[in-house]
C-alpha cells in the first residue's frame, strides 16, 4: 500500500469519524450501512457501485481491486474507496458470496437527472440483500445442486432443523436427539448457510466458512456459514405463528409436524429471516414437509468422501466421481434429484422397487426412452423458473423458457399413458390450465424478448386492444410528424418551410421572416430570429405531447401486461413444482436407464435380511475410465447365515496395487446404486438393505484439524465400531498402518475380531498384514480371499482376480523396485526381510471371552489349544 493510501487508512473505521463533517452522501452512505452492520454495502454511483471505509478494504483484497480514496469532506479529507463497474455487479456480488460474505445492495431508484435538476441527492434504497443461503439468481446458483438454507434449534441433546432452497421451494423440517446427529445432518445438506438462534452479543453476525466463535457450540461442523440469529424469532409461538401466517392455515397438523415442536421452531425461524432478506419479493416456498433420520441409509462424511461419490478424494473435483458416471440426467431438475438422491440411499424396498421397476420400462421400451429423453431436453428449470416469476423477479426470458416447458409438460404427459410404471404414471395427467398458460404467455411475448423490462419491445400485437391502439397513434403521430414538412410547405406554397425541434418549446414550424405573411391562420407565433420566424399549431403541440409521453406510456402498459402474466405463473408456482418433482424423477430414472442399457448393468433383487451377493460385479467409476472390456469382475458373497457358507467378514490381501481397494470400493457403490433404485455393474446381484455403509480407507493426514494420519485413522475407526450394527456394510482399506508395526497388527487383530464376533456386520478388510489369515481358522464367518497376480522372472503381473484364500506375501519390495528405488537398497530390503522372517514369530489367540464362546462350539474346540494366550 502507498504511503498516501496508508494515510487514508486512518478513515477507515467510520465509528471514529465526526459524521457531522462529511458529505451527505458519506452521511447517508453510514446510515445505510448502520442498518446492515454485517453486510458489505455496495452502493451505487454513477455507473459504479461503490464501497468505503473498512468495507472497500475487505472488497478490494477479497475481489483483488485497486483500494483507492475519495474526498469525504473538508475537515476529514479523503477515506478509503473501491468499486465496481455496474453492470458487473452480478459477477463480483457472486464471488463475494461465494466467499460467505453478505452484500447489501444500495441502488439509486430515480432518474440522477430529476434530483439533479432539483439540486438535490439523487434517492437510493437498499434492493438487495444477498446472503450464501437466500439466492435466487441464475448466475450465481450451480444449476446441478441445491442450495440449501438451514436453521437448527437446540434443547438439550435434542435437536430441530429446517431446510429450505429458496430458489427451488423445498422445505423441510425434522427434529431428533444425539447432537452427533445433528452434525452429521449438516454435512449432508452440505447447507450454503446455517441459522442458529443466539443470546449472544454478536448477534446479527455472519461467520464465514472456519471462523471461530463462542456462540457456536464445538459439535457443530466449522467449514459452514453461520448467522446468528435472535432467539425471540425462534420461540415456539413466534415460529408457530409465522408459519401458520405464511401459509395460511390455521394448525400445522396437515403438515405432520404438531409433535416436533423443535422443528417447527427451526421452521418458523428460517421464515422470518426469509422474510427480511427477500425484502419485496415474496418467496414461494412449497409446503412445509417433514421427514426422519431414518428414512435414508446413513453416509458420514468420510464414507461419502471415500467412496468419492460427489467428488474425487484427489482433488475434489466432479470429473471422476460416482455422480459424474451416473448422471446421464438431461436437465437441471434431473441432476438435482439425482445428487440428492446420491446423498440419500433408500430403506425401503418398496421404493427402491418402484424406481428399479421404471427403470426396468424404460430398458425395455427404446423409443419410449429416446422420446422421453429428448423432450426433457426442451424442459428448462421449472422449480428455479416458477420460483423466481413467484418471486417477482423473473425476466421475460425466463418467462418464456417456462412458457415452452408448460407445453413441453403435455406432450410428456402424452408420452408418459404408453408406459405403465410408479414414476411414468405419476406423469400421465399434467393440469391442462398449465398448458394454457404456457401457450398464453408465448403467444404474448415476443420471439427474442430483450434481457431488461421497461424498455418495451416485450409484448406481440394483436395482445391487447389498448396497447395496439396506443402503438398505432404512436405511429400514425410520428408519421404525421415526418411528414409534416411536405404537407406544409405544398399547402403554403413555402418552399422553404422546415419542421425544427428545439428544448424550449418542443417541435415548431420555421418560415424565412420575408414569406411571413404567408403563415396560415392557424399558426402561433412563437419566436421572431433575423431571418426566421417560428410558429405552433395546435394539432401540431397535441401530437407532440402524444408522441413525447407515448414511449414511456407504452412501455410501462407492456410491463404492466408482461408482470400480469408473470403473477399468473406465480400463482401456480406451486402446482408447477410439483409437477417438477416428478419431471425430474423421470430424469434420473430414465437416465438410470440409459446407463444401465450401455454399460450393461443389471437389476438387483432386492430383499429383507443380510445377504449381499453379486455376480461378476465391477466398479462403476473405474470402469467406465477403462477402454471396453479392461475391467476385470469380480463376485462377491457375504452375510452370514448356518445353512449358506458365506462369510461375514472377508480378509482381502494382495500385493500393491494389485486391486483391494477398488475391490472394496466396488462392493460399496453396488449396495449404494442399489438403494438408490438403480440398476448395477453387475451380472446378477441380491442385495439386503445396509442400514449404513462405513469406511476406513487411505492414510490422509488432516492437516487443517491437526491431527495425525494415526489419530485420523482411529477416530474413523472408533467411530464404526461405536455405530455399526448387524444391517452395517463395512468397508476397511489398512488400520494400524500409521504406527509401530506391532501396535497396528495387534490393532487390526482386534478390529477384525471384534467386528466378526461382536457386531457380526458385513466388512472386508483388506490389508497387508497376513497374520490376519489365520482369524479364518478360528471364526465360521471369517473369510479369506486374496487378490491374484502373476509372478513372471522380471516382473508382477496383476491379474485384478479375487480369489478364495490368502495372500503370503505382498512384492512391497518389488513395488520399490517398479518405482526406482537404488539397486543396492532393494538388495538390503531382501536382506533384512529374510532376517525377520528367520526370527519373528508372532503368537496371536482370541479374546478369552470369545474362547469361552467358542468352547461351547464343538467344531472350532480343536483349533483352540494353537491360539490361547
Ligand atoms: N478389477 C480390476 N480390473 C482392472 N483394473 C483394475 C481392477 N482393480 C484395480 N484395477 C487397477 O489397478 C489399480 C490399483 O488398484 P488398487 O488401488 O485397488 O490396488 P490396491 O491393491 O488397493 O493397492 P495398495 O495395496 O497399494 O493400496 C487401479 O488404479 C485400477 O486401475
Amino acid at each position: 500500500m502507498n504511503e498516501q493510501l496508508s494515510f487514508y487508512m486512518k478513515n477507515a473505521d467510520y465509528t471514529q469519524i465526526d459524521r457531522a463533517q462529511l458529505t451527505p452522501m458519506m452521511q447517508h452512505y453510514i446510515e445505510v450501512k448502520e442498518q446492515y452492520p454485517n453486510a458489505l454495502l455496495l452502493y451505487r454511483v454513477g455507473d459504479f457501485f461503490e464501497c468505503f471505509f473498512q468495507d472497500a478494504v475487505t472488497v478490494a483484497q477479497e475481489l483483488e481491486l485497486v483500494l483507492t480514496s475519495k474526498e469525504s469532506g473538508k475537515e476529514i479529507g479523503r477515506v478509503p474507496m473501491t468499486g465496481v463497474p455496474h453492470h458487473a455487479l452480478d459477477r463480483y456480488t457472486a464471488l463475494l458470496v461465494e466467499k460467505g460474505f453478505a452484500i447489501a445492495v444500495c441502488d439509486q431508484v430515480e432518474d440522477a437527472s430529476v434530483a439533479a435538476a432539483q439540486k438535490r441527492m439523487v434517492e437510493r434504497k437498499i434492493t438487495k440483500l444477498l446472503t450464501p443461503g437466500t439466492l435466487t439468481e441464475e448466475g450465481m446458483l450451480h444449476a446441478r445442486r441445491n442450495n440449501f438454507l438451514t436453521s437448527i434449534v437446540i434443547a438439550g441433546n435434542h435437536w430441530g432443523l429446517a431446510y429450505t432452497d429458496i430458489s427451488t421451494g423445498e422445505f423441510y423440517t425434522t427434529q431428533s436427539q444425539n447432537l452427533e446427529s445433528l452434525a452429521l445432518e449438516l454435512l449432508r445438506l452440505h447447507p450454503a448457510e446455517i441459522l442458529l438462534p443466539t443470546n449472544a452479543p454478536d448477534l446479527g453476525s455472519m461467520l464465514r466458512p472456519g471462523e471461530k466463535s463462542d456462540s457456536i457450540p464445538d459439535f457443530l461442523p466449522e467449514n459452514f456459514c453461520y448467522t446468528l440469529r435472535s432467539q425471540t424469532q425462534f420461540s415456539a409461538g413466534e415460529a408457530r405463528n409465522q408459519l401458520l401466517e405464511y401459509f395460511r392455515v390455521r394448525s400445522l397438523e396437515g403438515m405432520g409436524c404438531s409433535n416436533l415442536p423443535l422443528g417447527v421452531r427451526a421452521a418458523g425461524g428460517l421464515l422470518f429471516y426469509i422474510e427480511e432478506t427477500q425484502k419485496a419479493h415474496q418467496v414461494p416456498l412449497q409446503t412445509l414437509r417433514t421427514y426422519t433420520l431414518n428414512d435414508y441409509l446413513i453416509l458420514d462424511p468420510q464414507t461419502r468422501r471415500n467412496l468419492e461419490i460427489i467428488q474425487t478424494v484427489r482433488d475434489g473435483t466432479y470429473h471422476g466421481s460416482l455422480l459424474w458416471a451416473l448422471d446421464r440426467t438431461c436437465t437441471a431438475m434431473g441432476g438435482r434429484a439425482l445428487r440428492r438422491w446420491l446423498l440419500q440411499p433408500l430403506l425401503e424396498i418398496k421404493g427402491i422397487t418402484a424406481r428399479q421397476d421404471t427403470i426396468a420400462e424404460l430398458i425395455q421400451e427404446t423409443n419410449l426412452r429416446d422420446e422421453l429423453r429428448q423432450l426433457l431436453r426442451q424442459i428448462y428449470d421449472l422449480e428455479r423458473l416458477s420460483g423466481r416469476a413467484g418471486a417477482g423477479t423473473a425476466n421475460a426470458r425466463d418467462l418464456k423458457g417456462l412458457a415452452i416447458s408448460l407445453v413441453r409438460l403435455q406432450e410428456l404427459a402424452t408420452l408418459a399413458q404408453k408406459g405403465n410404471s410408479p414414476f411414468l404414471r405419476a406423469l400421465q395427467s399434467v393440469p391442462s390450465d398449465l398448458e394454457a398458460l404456457g401457450k398464453k404467455i408465448l403467444d404474448a411475448i415476443v420471439e427474442s424478448p430483450p434481457q431488461h423490462l421497461g424498455e418495451g419491445g416485450l409484448i406481440r400485437s394483436g395482445m391487447d386492444e389498448q396497447l395496439d391502439q396506443m402503438r398505432e397513434t404512436f405511429e400514425k403521430d410520428k408519421q404525421w410528424l415526418a411528414h409534416l414538412e411536405t404537407s406544409e410547405r405544398e399547402r403554403t406554397g413555402i418552399s422553404k418551410l422546415k419542421v425544427g425541434y428545439n428544448k424550449t418549446f418542443g417541435y415548431y414550424l420555421s418560415i424565412p421572416r420575408s414569406k411571413a405573411d404567408l403563415a396560415p391562420e392557424n399558426y402561433t407565433r412563437k419566436q421572431t430570429l433575423t431571418n426566421e420566424e417560428r410558429y405552433i399549431t395546435s394539432e401540431l403541440k397535441e401530437r407532440e405531447t402524444r408522441i413525447l409521453t407515448a414511449k414511456d406510456d407504452l412501455n410501462r402498459l407492456e410491463y404492466e401486461i408482461f408482470a400480469d402474466l408473470r403473477a399468473e405463473v406465480g400463482e401456480k408456482a406451486q402446482q408447477i413444482r410439483d409437477i417438477s418433482r416428478a419431471v425430474a424423477a423421470i430424469d434420473a430414472l430414465a437416465g438410470l436407464a440409459e446407463l444401465a442399457v450401455y454399460n450393461d448393468y443389471c437389476r438387483p433383487e432386492m430383499v429383507e435380511g443380510r445377504c449381499l451377493s453379486i455376480k461378476e460385479g465391477r466398479h462403476p467409476v473405474v470402469e467406465q475410465t477403462l477402454p471396453t472390456g479392461f475391467f476385470v469382475p469380480n463376485s462377491t458373497n457375504m452375510g452370514y447365515e448356518e445353512e449358506r457358507d458365506t462369510p461375514d467378514l472377508i480378509i482381502l490381501t494382495g500385493p500393491n496395487a494389485s486391486g483391494k481397494s477398488c475391490y472394496l470400493r466396488q462392493v460399496g457403490l453396488i449396495q449404494l446404486m442399489a438403494q438408490i433404485g438403480s440398476f448395477v455393474p453387475a451380472q446378477a446381484a441380491k442385495l439386503g438393505i445396509s442400514d449404513r455403509v462405513f469406511t476406513r480407507v487411505g492414510a490422509v493426514d488432516d492437516l487443517a484439524t491437526g491431527q495425525s494420519t494415526f489419530m485420523v485413522e482411529m477416530n474413523e475407526t472408533a467411530n464404526i465400531l461405536n455405530h455399526a450394527t448387524s444391517h452395517s456394510l463395512i468397508l476397511l482399506d489398512e488400520i494400524g498402518r500409521g504406527t509401530a508395526t506391532f501396535d497396528g497388527l495387534s490393532i487390526a487383530w482386534a478390529v477384525a475380531e471384534y467386528l466378526a464376533t461382536e457386531i457380526k456386520a458385513r466388512t472386508i478388510f483388506a490389508t497387508h498384514y497376513h497374520e490376519l489369515n489365520e482369524l479364518a481358522s478360528i471364526l465360521p464367518n471369517v473369510a479369506n480371499y486374496q487378490v491374484t497376480v502373476k509372478e513372471m522372472e522380471q516382473e508382477i503381473i496383476f491379474l485384478h482376480q479375487v480369489q478364495p484364500g490368502g495372500a503370503d506375501r505382498s512384492y512391497g519390495i518389488e513395488a520399490g523396485r517398479l518405482a526406482g528405488l537404488p539397486p543396492s537398497v532393494i538388495s538390503r530390503a531382501q536382506q533384512v526381510m529374510g532376517q525377520i522372517e528367520k526370527h519373528s514369530k508372532i503368537a496371536l489367540g482370541l479374546r478369552k471371552g470369545i474362547i469361552k464362546e467358542m468352547k461351547d462350539n464343538e467344531s472350532l474346540i480343536d483349533q483352540l489349544d494353537i491360539f490361547e494366550t
